[in-house]
């Protein structure tokens, strides 16, 4: 009977033996996927790092381009200052007053005299797209009056669909860029137009065009109107009633030369769809007043007061210049309200360029001289990383996906434990079996033995290891900390996500298609703005040099871009929803507000202020004596 219950115990004991030998080998499945899961929480940690870093060191300089106007009707038979350009290089022939010869400056782009609007803008376009992915641009254009500021930021005074300025083409491409990517976000723009005259500012959307500038900090003029648009007639209407009620007079030098420095500054704020995320960009496009030699220009009254106020101010933009170029602790930006507008790009985190134009004219060989000078000091002046300005919403993001892993690695844990638990209940049912068919004493005996521990002994050790390992991990993975210290940073769309929405669609993608055929373009048959209908047109459109910025596309575009392909392909193209609404009614109206659709108090109602009210369209110049 004494053997017999042995024998009976012992098969027991074999056929615990066995379900712990499974046991263990789960366990150690479990163990390896715990470390597959934390190496790879390693390598994001590290990669998240390593590109933070790079975030927060990056900068750049100010870019400069160079555009040179052509001899205008009546100067063929002049001789241009203008020796030769080559990429970014442009050459001048000095008369010999200025020391016989020639001086050579680089930039980063020359435009030579038939450089076409179309061109100009396409080389600022990324630029001016990375607006929509939330970074601070500014424009501005500089040189001596008559140079072709206005020419190139706005358009002659003639408007054709071909000699449309920046201005003009930039909002449009913001529009239809916004509307590409209206799977991933929800884009509202904003405009307001200001100017400063006489050390002025006046908000140019108002009737009676004065303003506080109650900020005194740079380019935010709070009381200044701002006025919502979503579409491309929107903007153009807003920017005839701005153009109409800007200062210009009629000089020697240029028969309508502007009085004052322009500024249209464009409010773009994004929000994300799937994650709610919001994005904040600003972009000025500034028009400065051109310098002038008063004895040339033959100011005198009025516009003689002006070209003071403005040579002044530039005067003062020099200041702020030379002081930034050499560093200098103190920048003198507060000498003039042009110095407060454009603080926050000259010396901030905005992505700035300038726009500097000169005369072929050998009259004007002097200017262009000082002027070129001036611009390649420009150039020098480093600005600090270009940031994206991005909500909380984005670290909240993080968080939550920082939270799930956790909770992943949590049950993970559970599992195992729930497990090693198993493991010992089935010993211990086995030992209270034992204890049914066995005395006190053989129990003691069957605990006691080395034998019969060995594998609970394993298992054990396993367990304590993991734990371990587990708090190990913890401690040196604190992204919590990590990211409440960090800047903000792009969501990123968990690849769960986007696993589940590319299963869920792929099955029902039959087009080849990125987005349904689509024309935004206002500007039908000479269509000088580029449309991107491709993923790699898109990229490149919405890329910029610096490494955030292809951290933020990868991020942002080419994941959501994943989503917006899967989300595109089962749409079919929509002739009336995919044509521009503005078109029929925009073919040409920047030369003036479309008669059947007036503005009621301007565009739309402000969407962020109420107070003034933005001027009828229809409104008359303000001042006599501006043409
Ligand atoms: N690239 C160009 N192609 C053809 N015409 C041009 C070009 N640039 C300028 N012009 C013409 O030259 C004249 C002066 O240009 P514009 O008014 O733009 O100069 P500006 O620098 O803005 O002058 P100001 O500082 O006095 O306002 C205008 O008649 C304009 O149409």
């Amino acid at each position: 009977m004494h053997i017999q219950g042995l024998a009976h115990a012992a098969s027991g004991y074999h056929k615990v033996l066995e379900d712990n030998r499974k046991l263990y080998n789960q366990v150690q499945d479990l163990k390896g996927e715990l470390l597959h899961a934390i190496s790879l929480g390693i390598v994001l940690v590290f990669i998240c790092g390593r590109a933070l870093k790079t975030y927060c060191t990056s900068s750049g300089s100010i870019r400069v381009y160079c555009r040179v106007r052509p001899f205008l009707s009546g100067q063929s038979n002049y001789l241009s200052t203008v020796d030769h350009i080559e990429d970014g290089n442009i050459t001048i022939n000095t008369p010999s007053k200025l020391g016989k010869g020639r001086k050579s400056f680089s930039f980063n782009k020359v435009f030579g005299p038939s450089a076409t609007q179309g061109e100009v803008f396409s080389d600022m376009q990324p630029l001016i797209r990375s607006v929509l992915d939330g970074y601070n641009v500014c424009i501005f254009a500089y040189g001596q009056t008559g140079s072709g500021k206005t020419y190139t930021m706005t358009g002659p005074k003639d408007l054709t669909e071909k000699s449309l300025g920046v201005n003009y083409r930039a909002l449009s491409d913001l529009f239809l860029l916004a509307e590409q990517r209206k799977d991933i976000f929800c884009y509202n723009v904003a405009v307001q137009m200001i100017e400063i005259y006489n050390e002025q500012v006046r908000d140019l959307l108002v009737t009676d065009g004065k303003i506080r500038n109650s900020s005194q900090t740079g380019l935010n003029v709070p009381d200044a109107n701002l006025v919502p648009v979503s579409s491309t007639s929107d903007v153009i209407e807003l920017m005839n009633l701005g153009q109409r009620n800007r200062a210009v007079g009629a000089t020697a030098l240029n028969d309508r030369s502007s009085r004052s420095h322009s500024c249209l500054t464009v409010h773009v704020q994004g929000r994300e769809l799937t994650s709610g995320a919001i994005l904040r960009g600003c972009m000025h496009l500034v028009d400065l007043a051109g310098s002038e030699r008063v004895d040339k220009s033959e100011a005198t009254g009025d516009r003689l007061k002006e070209a003071q106020h403005i040579n002044r101010s530039l005067s003062a933009l020099g200041d702020v210049i030379a002081s930034l170029a050499q560093k200098n602790p103190h920048v003198p930006y507060r000498n003039s309200k042009l110095t407060q507008l454009l603080q926050d790009s000259l010396g901030g985190q905005a992505k700035t360029l300038m726009f500097v134009h000169i005369s072929p004219e050998p009259d004007a060989v002097g200017e262009t001289i000082s002027t070129l000078k001036f611009a390649e000091r420009v150039a020098t002046v480093e600005l600090g990383a270009a940031r994206v300005n991005k909500d909380d919403a984005d670290i909240k993001e993080l968080k939550e996906q920082i939270a799930s892993l956790k909770v992943a690695l949590t049950r993970k844990e559970g599992e195992t434990e729930h497990i090693q638990h198993s493991v010992s209940g089935n010993s211990e049912r086995y030992r209270r079996k034992e204890n049914g068919s066995s005395n006190n004493q053989r129990l003691g005996d069957v605990n006691d033995s080395n034998s019969f521990r060995q594998p609970m002994g394993d298992v054990g050790n396993i367990e304590v290891h993991t734990n371990s390992a587990l708090r190990q991990k913890r401690q040196s993975f604190d992204l919590d900390e990590l990211l409440a210290n960090s800047p903000p940073w792009p969501p990123v769309i968990s690849p769960n996500k986007i696993m589940e929405r590319m299963k869920r669609k792929c099955a029902q993608a039959n087009s080849s298609k990125i987005y349904p055929e689509q024309s935004y373009n206002m500007f039908v048959g000479n269509n000088n703005i580029s449309s991107t209908d491709d993923m790699d047109d898109l990229d490149a459109a919405t890329s910029d040099s610096s490494e955030p910025d292809l951290l933020w596309q990868f991020n942002q575009t080419k994941l959501s871009g994943i989503a917006n392909v899967i989300e595109s392909k089962t749409k079919k193209p929509n002739s009336k929803a995919t044509k521009n609404p503005d078109l029929s009614r925009n073919l040409n109206p920047m030369l003036g507000p479309s008669p059947s659709r007036k503005l009621p108090n301007g565009v739309g109602a402000p969407l962020y202020r109420s107070g003034r009210q933005p001027a009828p369209v229809d409104m008359k110049r303000r001042t006599g004596n501006r043409k």
